[in-house]
Formats: structure tokens, sequence, C-alpha cells
């Protein structure tokens, strides 16, 4: 007997989610002999949730929500002994994942969609102890994007998060970096570190056009601190997918990474678009590590 797990978080969407959440049961209900809707109340509820599922070995765990729900979904999934197929419909602001994994951003076509779906194998991250499914951003342009209030997200969607990150920009604020990269030592001074997985940051999907969440790969770029007063010069550049080529830009494709600040300061991290722990962390990527569906086209 096929039994699945649906996650709602009711807030997410400026609330749409609870609405979509009976479509998608209805939906749900035709591919599964059972399904179970668990609504989340607070932060941790959908990792409990879906940590649960593995443990009762149930055949799949779809989230609704945004990419904290997401990622919250995920880190309950990660390296447990068995792991559902996992799937989600995205009802956030930025939504980075389902944009790089080509899932809908209308929800109603999103949830169509699910019956028409195909399995495929998602890296995900792994910083010190918790997962990600986006990024790890260090400095002052993650902080700010981390401030963005509710009002302006609603307001102005990816945007606020472009507006305001363009803004620390101007910040001067650098970091004495001493990173181990798959076996590289680099020290560098800059203002901007981010490691993603996949082609999309922060909802723009041209960023790194080489990269994907099948590749196996984690993609890090820094910003070099000495070439400072050409920066805004890159902006262009970032949108449109060649930073990797700029030589203000260190660019590597890796699995595993020892970041820490040379002064040994404590500097937080903004993992998935929330605070995260402090430098030093160790990121890795767990290659192929969960079963997702996404629309066939994809
Ligand atoms: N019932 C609830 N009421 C209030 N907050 C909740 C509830 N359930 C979960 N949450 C909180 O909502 C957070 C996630 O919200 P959501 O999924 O909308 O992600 P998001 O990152 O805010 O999305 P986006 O920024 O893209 O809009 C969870 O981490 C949790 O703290």
């Amino acid at each position: 007997m096929t039994h699945a797990l649906l996650i709602v978080n009711p807030t997410s969407g400026d609330k749409k989610a609870k609405d979509y959440a009976k479509d998608m049961e209805a939906t749900l209900t035709e591919m599964y002999d059972q399904v179970t809707v668990k609504h989340t109340e607070k932060a941790g509820d959908a990792t409990r949730f879906a940590k649960q599922a593995t443990q009762d070995r149930l055949t799949a765990v779809f989230a609704m929500g945004g990419d904290g729900t997401i990622n919250e979904t995920v880190n309950g999934l990660a390296e447990q002994e068995y792991r559902p197929v996992f799937g989600f419909i995205p009802m956030g602001t930025v939504n980075n994942l389902g944009r790089s994994l080509g899932i809908s951003m209308d929800p109603q076509e999103a949830i169509a969609n699910l019956k028409d779906s195909v399995e495929k194998k998602m890296d995900i991250g792994k910083i010190n102890d918790r997962y990600f499914i986006d990024i790890v951003g260090i400095g002052e342009v993650p902080r700010a994007v981390q401030q963005v209030d509710i009002e302006e997200k609603t307001k102005l969607g990816p945007l606020a998060y472009f507006i305001e990150g363009a803004k620390a920009l101007g910040e001067k604020k650098m970091y004495d970096f001493n990173i181990e990269i798959d076996g590289e030592s680099i020290q560098e001074v800059s203002m901007v570190v981010v490691m993603s997985l996949s082609n999309s940051i922060g909802g723009f999907e041209n960023v790194l056009p080489e990269a994907s969440a099948y590749d196996g790969r984690l993609h890090f770029m820094l910003l070099k601190g000495d070439k400072i007063i050409d920066k805004v010069s890159l902006v262009p550049k970032i949108f449109s997918g060649q930073v990797a080529e700029d030589e203000r830009i260190i660019y590597r494709a890796f699995e595993k990474a020892h970041l820490a600040l040379t002064d040994g300061t404590e500097l937080k991290t903004n993992v998935d678009g929330d605070e995260g722990p402090a430098l030093p962390i160790d990121v890795s990527v767990l290659e192929h590590h969960l079963t997702v569906l996404v629309p066939k086209s994809q």
C-alpha cells in the first residue's frame, strides 16, 4: 500500500497554501492509496513531520510552502536510512528550488503537473550538521537580503532581495577568508562569498548557467576585495551568467570546503535565506541524495 504525507505551511504564499491544500490532497489521493495531511504551526514542525515519515517508511513526502518550509522538510529527510520520494509545491516569494527544478510558479499548474511528473535524483548541501537546498551566503549582501521585511517581499517579490542586496554592495566591510576547497587553499579578502547548489540564486535563474541541482557539485563564488571600485559593473555580468569567467570573482565547482576567518572572529552565514551558523563552517554536497518529483518536460 502506498502512503503519502502532505506537509502544509498554512501561512505561506500570503496564506494561499491553505486554500490550495484541498486541491493538492485530491490530486495525491489519485496517486497514492493513503494520504495524510499535516499543517505546520511553528518552526521545526516540517522537519519533525518529515523525519517521522522516514521512520514510518512512507512512500512519499510532499511540502507546500516557501523555501523555508522546503528547507525544513528536506532537513527531516536528509541522511535518514530510508528516504521517501520528495515533492513540493512552491508557495513562497522566491521559490529558488522550484525555479531551478522547473516546477511551475502557478500552484494550480504545479499541482496538475504532479500526475505527469518524473523522478530525478537531486543534490542537497550540508553545512555543519544541517542541510540546505539552495545557498549559503556570507557577508554584507547575504545579511541585507536576510533582513528584507515581509511587506517588502509581498509587494516586490524577488526584486526586494535584489534591491537590498544591491544597496549592500555599497558597504565596505571586508573579511579575511581562509578557505580549503577540495584540497586547494585560498586566502582572500572579500565582502561576499556564495555557495549555490544550482543555476538559480535569489530567484534569478541565469546566474550560473552551467550549474544544476543534479550535477553533484556545489558552486563557490568569492568577490575579490581588492577590485572593489568596479564592482557595480559586475551586476550585468551576474545577471547574464558570466560570473565564472570574471577576473574579479573566484569561481570553483566543488564537493567539500572548510571556511574560516583568519582572525577567528565569528561571522554568521545566511542559509537558504535564513540565519545560519557562524564561521568556521564545513560545507559539502550530498550527491543525488533525494529522489524528487519534477515535471516531465524537465
Ligand atoms: N502555522 C504557522 N504560523 C506561523 N509561522 C509558521 C507556521 N508554520 C511554519 N511557520 C514558519 O514559517 C517558516 C517558513 O515560511 P515559508 O515556507 O513561507 O518560507 P519563506 O522562506 O518565508 O518563504 P519566502 O521567503 O520565499 O516567502 C518556517 O520556518 C516556520 O518558522
